[in-house]
């Protein structure tokens, strides 16, 4: 579309940045790149909501590299006639121009290699720097972060809250010269988790810079974005172009979203069903938890053994070249980074199993599909996941998983804020891959695999109650029975969700269940006897066995063996109240901000298309007028 040429930008770029956009092969701009870069290289506040793989990341670093070029004396407009060796006006020791902050330690390194690709391309001798603050990893101190930028004389800084808080309480750190904050992911970074670093890292900058705020689900940050203090934004709302039948839709239209209807237990065969049979390359696979990741991981390595080692029929082998990789947030930054890249690097077939810590933001343009094997606990993410495949106009496939029965109502539920989904066509589940005997067997050859099959199992229970949307997952509609087939489970942990559902649905083998102490096996094991294969634990375990032998005392034997067995979910009841809190404080938050929302749509009625000046809606709110500044978005990203 011949408006989306980058000769059509209503501002006008440095030659550099120009080649650097044609070099990477941008032939033309995508909506919200036309849309944002003029307002945010001229001296506007910007408030973007784009969808997913929209092209939001270079709506940031080009304006965030103009503005350095213009406010730091760094050289740049070859045609002004400038001296290439004359000496520029670095920033004084000491102080950067730019900071951008986003909620993971993938999506800011991702970000800082956008800037370097387009920093490579800089033509004078006088180099800009970015420094990457992320934190997380023992191998590099806040203190070596503010040496590497004293030596680095680094001008754009991007990293995580935390790291950047700590980073810029440094006394060696003066924030004098920020002429530009942008918080990508503003959303996630303005909610209860973040707030509170993000508003102390705010009021470390001077007042007169200007800020951006980007995500795909903006909208949720409801008011918390104008704590940002903010000048006067502007708002840029992009959707993607409307779906066949002509209604409005949130997903770009290069992006299917499937779901699949099962019992929990066929959830693992249908995800290996799906990598096994189909020819999907790169596959993102979300889990709810760390310890899920860490557990089906081992797990599938067990399976793919089995199968490998077995032979048999062709329709079960798994891909030679299938290749398996783990990210969660409870891992060394390192490994965090080294994974992400081998996974993105890798030319084999291969399958990321991770957790929403790799749900917003990142980019790796090959992906071809996502899977869910449960929804997120909060709507948003769900699009976010979704939004890692069927990026710029690449097509993609998301499917997600339902357990049969209340969940089904989630597809309705989507169909509310805008997201059209379709059942899977054509897909049979491979029931046979492996059979549960074999996963009992597994876990009995070792003690800490059924302390991890019993943590994963309750964690999922946990995860589930926190669902925003409560009414549809129900921990009493939970097939608990099932879902411990799913994990393996050889006996079913204490808990008082479990008991009351063994309770409700007491049927002759509920009761046989209960009254069998639990187990899932034929034959119950002798939890003295049950070994840990690692010598060390094993010791430590028949240490603490003998110990409790030796107490003749029976109440206090009775009362250690309490502690011990206390059920799961009291065990982590302090830490599990805690977020509880947290996140009944989240939903109150949402409902108070969704209130403070509609008033002010019947008040303003502005179209969620347009551009709209912030400002003058809370002068209008207050002055219950309508706002008139309203300019077209110029394109869909389709149209490339
Ligand atoms: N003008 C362009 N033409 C073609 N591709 C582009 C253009 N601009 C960006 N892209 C590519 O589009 C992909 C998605 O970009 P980006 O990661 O910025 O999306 P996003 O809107 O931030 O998505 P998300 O909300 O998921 O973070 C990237 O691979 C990027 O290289």
């Amino acid at each position: 579309m011949s408006s989306l040429s980058w000769d059509n930008l209503k501002y006008s770029l440095q030659p550099w940045i120009r080649t650097a956009v044609e070099a990477m092969g941008f032939e033309t701009m995508t909506p919200v790149q036309a849309s944002t870069i003029p307002h945010f290289c001229a001296n506007k506040d910007v408030v973007v909501n784009s969808y997913t793989g929209s092209g939001k990341t270079i709506s940031f670093v080009i304006p965030v590299l103009e503005r350095l070029i213009k406010e730091c004396g760094y050289k740049g407009n070859e045609n002004s006639g400038d001296d290439i060796d004359k000496k520029m006006k670095p920033l004084p020791r000491g102080q950067f121009h730019t900071l951008i902050v986003a909620p993971t330690r993938e999506l800011s390194n991702q970000i800082s290699k956008v800037f370097e690709k387009f920093i490579e391309f800089y033509p004078y001798n006088n180099d800009i720097k970015t420094l990457l603050l992320v934190g997380g990893d023992s191998k590099q101190s806040v203190q070596e972060d503010v040496q590497l930028f004293l030596d680095t004389n680094a001008s754009i800084l991007i990293g995580t809250p935390g790291r950047v808080l700590d980073f810029l309480s440094s006394s060696k750190v003066s924030c004098k010269a920020c002429g530009c904050v942008v918080l990508d992911e503003a959303d996630r970074l303005l909610d209860v988790s973040f707030i509170k670093d993000v508003e102390s890292i705010l009021s470390f900058l001077p007042k007169q810079r200007r800020t951006g705020l980007f995500s795909a689900t903006i909208d949720s940050a409801g008011m918390n974005i104008f704590k940002t203090g903010m000048r006067n934004p502007i708002k840029i709302n992009v959707k993607p172009s409307v779906n066949n039948n002509g209604s409005k839709t949130s997903k770009p239209s290069s992006l299917a979203i499937s779901y699949i209807v099962l019992k929990p237990e066929l959830k693992l065969k249908a995800l290996l069903t799906l990598l096994f049979k189909y020819k999907y390359k790169k596959v993102i696979v979300y889990f709810p938890t760390c310890q899920a990741v860490t557990y089906f991981y081992s797990m599938i390595q067990h399976i793919l053994q089995i199968l490998r080692e077995n032979g048999g029929d062709d329709s079960v082998q798994p891909p030679d070249d299938l290749k398996f990789f783990s990210l969660h947030g409870k891992l060394s930054t390192n490994s965090r980074v080294k994974t992400l890249r081998q996974f993105e690097e890798t030319l084999l077939k291969c399958c990321l199993l991770t957790t929403d810590v790799a749900a917003r933001g990142i980019d790796i343009p090959d992906v071809d599909l996502v899977v869910q094997m449960d929804p997120p606990t909060d709507t948003d993410i769900f699009l976010h996941r979704c939004g890692r495949t069927g990026r710029a106009n690449n097509s993609g496939r998301a499917i997600f998983m339902l357990n049969e029965g209340r969940e089904e109502d989630y597809i309705p539920f989507l169909a509310v804020k805008n997201i059209e989904v379709e059942e899977l066509e054509n897909f049979t589940i491979d029931e046979n891959l492996y059979d549960l005997e074999s996963i009992h067997s597994w876990i009995l050859q070792d003690r800490s695999r059924f302390d991890e099959s019993v943590k994963t199992y309750v964690g999922f229970i946990k995860y589930y109650s926190r669902h925003s949307a409560s009414s549809i997952f129900r921990l009493q509609s939970m097939d608990y029975i099932n879902l411990a087939k799913l994990h393996g489970l050889i006996r079913l942990p204490k808990m008082p969700e479990i008991t009351k559902y063994l309770d409700i649905t007491m049927n002759v083998s509920n009761r046989q269940l209960m009254e069998n102490g639990g187990w899932l096996i034929a034959n119950p094991v002798n939890m003295n006897k049950y070994a840990y294969s690692d010598r060390q634990r094993e010791k430590k375990r028949l240490k603490e066995l003998q110990e409790l032998s030796a107490v003749r005392d029976k109440n206090k034997l009775k009362r250690e063996l309490k502690k011990k067995n206390l059920a799961w979910s009291n065990k982590t009841e302090t830490k599990e109240k805690k977020l509880e809190r947290k996140q009944k404080l989240s939903i109150k938050r949402k409902a108070i901000e969704e209130r403070i929302k509609l008033e002010e749509t019947k008040v303003q009625e502005y179209n969620d298309d347009d551009e709209v000046d912030w400002k003058d809606l809370i002068q209008a709110k207050k002055r219950q007028k309508n706002s008139n500044n309203n300019s077209e978005v110029q394109g869909t990203f389709d149209d490339l």
